[in-house]
């Protein structure tokens, strides 16, 4: 492979086994081997996966058969994988999600997102055995495609005022599917456009004359010969958006239609024949898919943010621009600290946000246990973490990457960079899933309530910290080390919570409702719960790194050593204004981060373009000009603008038909 000198020079300076790096990313060995096979397998379909027209030039309709006809083909390769890993339970099933995640070629999503990320999970969490049984099989083998319709035109967030309702028929034992108004059509499902002919509808429950709330129904949508949208219903697309127009979002609406009772989603609630509602052990049961989908997209987000840093650090190491002395050549814009600054941390955030996100899978995997041996104790918590750490991996990783997208200068701006759509994907990531405002809110509410019971209550693992930074002298001193900035969170956290609550209760004191003072200090609501997330997400960094570091080589432990320190001083500066309000920081201490964050990232700097070659994303995932392994840069750049319809022929026929008559002034 004929490689870009500069690009190579790194290579070879790179001071640790990038391979050793890779493997621990992909969790072991095996998963890297693993990963590489269905890669030479997706390599071999290389013509018919990337030949052809490039995505961008081609229109709305084309883009979104390119997409079915590529992902048929990708999900085909996939397919024995997940024969193999289908188990039954959410436990085995991110796997699967994860492997099909990572192998999307399409930069602006795909078709069957919505069939593994909602349709399935949500059977697997809300659907009885016998249920399973009767769809399962069939979703697996994509002999159905489903989507998940939950979002209406008139409401996301306030899942409580869904208009759609199902209304129970003892006489028939069928429920009636209506969408009273325009504001009740379903809007945003993916897959929903033209590709699903099943769907999972929430809907608001009656029977015997009475509203039991949302619940989960399947749904046929279309023929499944012909395809053809059945009787009472109406479904089609949504149109262009921001990005991610592959994954073919769609609306839907219900005419009366009648559905058999047992297309009621029953693990957690039923109806019976005679129309008795049994209600569940907790009515945030039926929420339970959503906590998945928002860890899985913890570790989706960061899929996203190593591609994105993956090319910005390597255009980096090829970019030349400036001098960083006079008379000397120009310097490799890598060599800026400026440069480091803006990308490094995306680097390190990567790595914090993976191990995070594999703790709280831990956490998941263990409350689901406890779950089905009848104990709910730790839900709250487990939903209060999914919430706060989903929206902040998706804000972080959505400012990284766009940070990394300008750190491109100009090229950063090419839909051929790879860059924009990935800035897209990770921007809608905010939204979907739950607003990243509400689920901070979420957070809040459960920090609120611990903090009210802090006496009393026996605290859960990732709160325990609350009680602790009470005590006397905890934190009285600070230390400029990686614990004590940790120390230094948890006591920023804990009085901001303090705070709030103090706000609150001050507020309702003067005569404001209860609802009206949570509204009233909800702006500190949010960064309290993002500054416990901070805590979170640094301590677990910090803890794993030390756990797993023994089995690194001492090339990798110093590198890796120095991404956690890197991670904690960046956080410790960008919030250096709530340590310097809780904490017993000085001037000096603050003096000092900033040096040592500097030197860190001067001791980085060699082993950059290694660190992102151990994401090891191959071209034809990556698809980005800038980021090729090979660094020619500026060949792929003009290799792909000459691929422009545009320049197919010399003089387009606009000019003679506009231009020229208006330079000629023959109008
Ligand atoms: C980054 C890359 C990403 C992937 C890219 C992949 C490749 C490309 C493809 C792209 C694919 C795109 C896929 C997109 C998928 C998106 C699908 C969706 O958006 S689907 C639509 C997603 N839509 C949304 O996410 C909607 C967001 N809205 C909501 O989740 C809810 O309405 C709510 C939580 C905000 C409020 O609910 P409400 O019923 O009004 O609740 P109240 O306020 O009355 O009470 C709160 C009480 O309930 C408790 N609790 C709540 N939830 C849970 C839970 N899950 N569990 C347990 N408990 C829970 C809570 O603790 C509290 O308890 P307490 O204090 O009372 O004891
Ligand atoms: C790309 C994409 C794919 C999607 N896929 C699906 C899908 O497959 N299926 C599906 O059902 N849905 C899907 N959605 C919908 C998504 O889940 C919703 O957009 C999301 O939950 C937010 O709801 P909303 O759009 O109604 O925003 P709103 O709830 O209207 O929010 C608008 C603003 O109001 C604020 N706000 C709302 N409530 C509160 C509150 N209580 N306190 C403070 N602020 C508040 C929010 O913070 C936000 O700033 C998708 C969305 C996108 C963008």
């Amino acid at each position: 492979m004929n490689v870009n000198k500069d690009l190579q020079n790194e290579r070879n300076k790179c001071s640790f086994n990038v391979r050793e790096l890779t493997e621990f990313i992909d969790g072991g060995k095996n998963r890297t081997l693993e990963r590489k096979h269905i890669e030479k397998l997706i390599l071999a379909q290389k013509d018919e996966l990337f030949g052809g027209t490039p995505e961008d030039y081609l229109s709305h309709k084309e883009k979104y058969e390119r997409a079915i006809q590529t992902n048929v083909i990708i999900l085909k390769i996939v397919q024995d994988f997940m024969r193999d890993a289908n188990g039954g339970d959410l436990t085995n099933y991110r796997d699967v999600l994860t492997t099909l995640l990572n192998f999307v070629v399409s930069r602006e999503g795909t078709p069957f997102a919505l069939h593994f990320m909602m349709f399935l999970p949500v059977f697997l969490s809300q659907a009885d055995e016998e249920q399973q049984m009767e769809w399962l099989p069939r979703a697996w083998n994509c002999n159905i495609i489903g989507s998940y319709a939950q979002t209406e035109l008139g409401h996301g967030t306030f899942i409580r005022g869904l208009e759609t309702t199902a209304t129970y028929d003892a006489a028939t034992k069928e429920f009636v599917l209506h969408s009273p108004t325009v504001t009740s059509y379903k809007w945003w499902p993916g897959a929903l456009g033209h590709t699903a002919n099943y769907c999972v509808v929430v809907a608001q429950l009656h029977t015997k004359g009475q509203c039991h709330g949302i619940h989960s129904f399947i749904v046929q949508v279309r023929d499944e010969e012909t395809h053809m949208p059945l009787a009472g219903i109406r479904v089609g697309e949504i149109g262009a958006k921001m990005g991610l127009n592959m994954i073919n979002n769609g609306f839907i609406g219900f005419n009366h239609v009648r559905i058999p009772r047992r297309h009621l989603l029953m693990k957690h609630a039923q109806v019976l024949e005679d129309g008795t509602y049994v209600k569940s052990r907790n009515s945030k049961l039926n929420y339970g898919a959503m906590v998945f989908v928002r860890v899985v997209i913890v570790f989706d987000s960061v899929n996203y943010l190593s591609k994105a840093v993956t090319i910005a650090t390597r255009f980096a190491a090829v970019r030349r621009q400036s001098q960083l002395k006079a008379n000397e050549p120009e310097c490799q814009i890598i060599d800026f600290l400026t440069q480091q600054h803006k990308l490094f941390i995306g680097i390190a955030t990567c790595h914090a946000l993976k191990m995070t996100a594999t703790k709280l899978w831990d956490t998941f995997n263990e409350v689901q246990q406890q779950l089905r041996g009848g104990n709910l104790e730790r839900l709250p918590e487990l939903h209060a973490l999914a919430c706060c750490l989903k929206a902040v991996s998706t804000a972080d990783t959505a400012a990284l990457a766009e940070g990394g997208r300008r750190a491109c200068g100009g090229h950063g701006y090419m839909r051929s960079s790879g860059l924009p759509q990935t800035c897209a994907v990770l921007d809608a990531a905010c939204t979907f899933e739950g607003d990243n405002t509400v689920l901070l809110l979420q957070t809040a509410r459960f920090l609120v309530k611990v903090w009210r019971g802090l006496d009393t209550l026996k605290l859960t693992p990732t709160v325990a910290y609350l009680r602790t930074t009470l005590t006397e002298g905890f934190n009285d001193k600070w230390e400029n080390t990686v614990e004590g900035i940790i120390k230094g969170f948890q006591t920023v956290s804990m009085r901001k919570i303090s705070e709030c609550v103090s706000c609150m209760a001050k507020r309702i004191m003067s005569g404001m409702s209860q609802e009206e003072a949570w509204n009233m200090t909800s702006v500190q609501l949010v960064a309290a719960a993002e500054s416990h997330c901070r805590v979170i997400i640094i301590s677990y960094f910090h803890e794993e790194f030390v756990k797993v570091s023994s089995s690194f080589s001492p090339a990798l432990r110093r590198v890796m050593k120095l991404l956690v320190e890197l991670y904690t001083l960046y956080w410790a500066l960008d919030k250096l204004q709530d340590l310097l309000k809780y904490t017993s920081i000085s001037k000096t201490n603050t003096e000092q981060l900033q040096e040592r964050y500097e030197d860190t990232l001067n001791a980085l700097r060699p082993d950059a373009v290694g660190l992102v070659d151990a994401f090891d994303i191959m071209d034809e995932i990556l698809q980005s000009t800038l980021g090729a392994y090979d660094g020619r840069v500026y060949e792929r750049l003009m290799e792909e603008a000459l691929k422009s319809p545009l320049n197919a022929e010399p003089v387009n026929r606009s000019f003679h038909q506009y231009l020229k008559p208006l330079m000629q002034g023959k109008l």
